[in-house]
């Protein structure tokens, strides 16, 4: 099948690489021509090195080569999807699967990344998202990962797993889409409070804490929104949520890291040098539990500490201290 993967970042890169050994003919389009000049020179990405990129990946950055696609993979940071899904209109052929693998929720809107997707395309396409614990050097290394595709329709899914699975990626299908995105654009938040407790010298059990704690949070937004409480204990929420927060890999928990030993957040995203997506996340999921009336204590403390300046030990202060409750009072359990 003819695939355009949107997007020459390391996860885009990563992907484009997968369905070409599937036997795709497939085409990786870059915002930056210099991007796609230097690993048409050097056959490597820097976002993804030490993994080749062989002669019969074709590098382009004319959007045009939508034309006549089967599937187009978006994989561009979260605050470039609507431009990047607006320029695709004219151009898509109607009826082309577009899979959306970004992960974040759209700044001004707050709305998920597939229904930006959707808004743009006016409904000239299907839209899947892909997601779960997945880091891109990993994949590019063809170790051994799972992931879901979430669509609308069963049979569309389908088809989004049968072009992704191979021996070494394992794509499970889902009706979920809204489930599935509110897990991976609030699992990038916890990641970086995960990996500020990290920098901050803080054990195990806080990040045990963290996690689970930060886990019936998203659990509780994304069933209020309209996701099913099972997805967050599959691959897209605990899976991915225990990836990023545990592995060197996470851009996101290296940027808390750095924050936790005391950087200021713009260095320290900066430093990490790739799109850190939770410190986005961050102020949408405020605006997302207060239209759903929901409580997020450990993302409004993150939202605190990343846009309020405030001191991360007096935030996980507040959090220790707040009222008594039973662990099983939750609604959407
Ligand atoms: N890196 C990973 O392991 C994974 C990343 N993702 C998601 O994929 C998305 C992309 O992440 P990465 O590939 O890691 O990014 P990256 O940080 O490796 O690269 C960012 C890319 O965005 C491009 N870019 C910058 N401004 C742009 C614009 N205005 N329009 C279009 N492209 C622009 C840059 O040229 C660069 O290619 C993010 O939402 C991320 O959360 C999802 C799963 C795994
Ligand atoms: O989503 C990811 C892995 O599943 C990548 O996480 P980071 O953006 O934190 O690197």
């Amino acid at each position: 099948m003819k695939i355009t993967v949107v997007g020459s970042g390391a996860w885009g890169t990563a992907l484009a690489l997968l369905l070409l050994e599937n036997g795709n003919d497939v085409t990786l389009w870059s915002y930056h021509q210099e991007e796609s000049n230097r690993m048409r020179d050097t056959h490597e990405n820097p976002m993804l090195k030490g993994v080749p990129l062989p002669e019969e990946l074709k590098l382009t950055t004319d959007l045009s080569s939508v034309k006549g696609c089967g599937l187009v993979v978006l994989a561009t940071p979260s605050f470039a999807v609507r431009a990047t899904a607006a320029q695709l209109r004219e151009l898509v052929d109607p009826g082309t699967i577009v899979v959306s693998v970004s992960k974040g929720i759209e700044k001004d809107t707050s709305l998920r990344l597939s229904q930006v997707i959707e808004e743009e395309l006016q409904g000239k396409c299907p839209v899947v998202v892909l997601s779960g614990p997945s880091h891109a050097e990993e994949v590019g290394r063809r170790i051994p990962t799972g992931v879901v595709a979430a669509a609308d329709e069963l049979s569309v899914a389908q088809k989004v797993q049968d072009l992704f699975m191979n021996p070494r990626f394992r794509v499970y299908t889902s009706d979920d889409k809204v489930g599935t995105e509110i897990c991976a654009a609030l699992k990038n938040v916890i990641a970086l409070c995960a990996g500020c407790c990290d920098g901050m010298g803080y054990g195990d059990n806080t990040k045990a804490l963290l996690m689970t704690r930060g886990l019936a949070e998203m659990a509780r937004l994304g069933v209020a929104l309209g996701g099913r409480k099972e997805t967050f204990t599959g691959l897209a929420g605990v899976g991915d949520l225990i990836v990023t927060c545990t592995s060197m890999h996470s851009r996101n928990r290296r940027c808390g890291i750095l924050l936790g030993q005391g950087k200021e957040i713009h260095e320290a995203m900066q430093e990490v040098g790739a799109v850190v997506e939770g410190y986005y996340a961050a102020a949408n999921a405020q605006a997302l539990a207060e239209k759903a009336g929901v409580e997020m204590p450990i993302a409004q403390a993150a939202y605190e500490v990343l846009y309020q300046g405030r001191d991360v030990h007096a935030v996980i202060t507040d959090l220790m201290g707040r009222a008594k409750r039973s662990e099983l009072d939750e609604s959407w359990s």
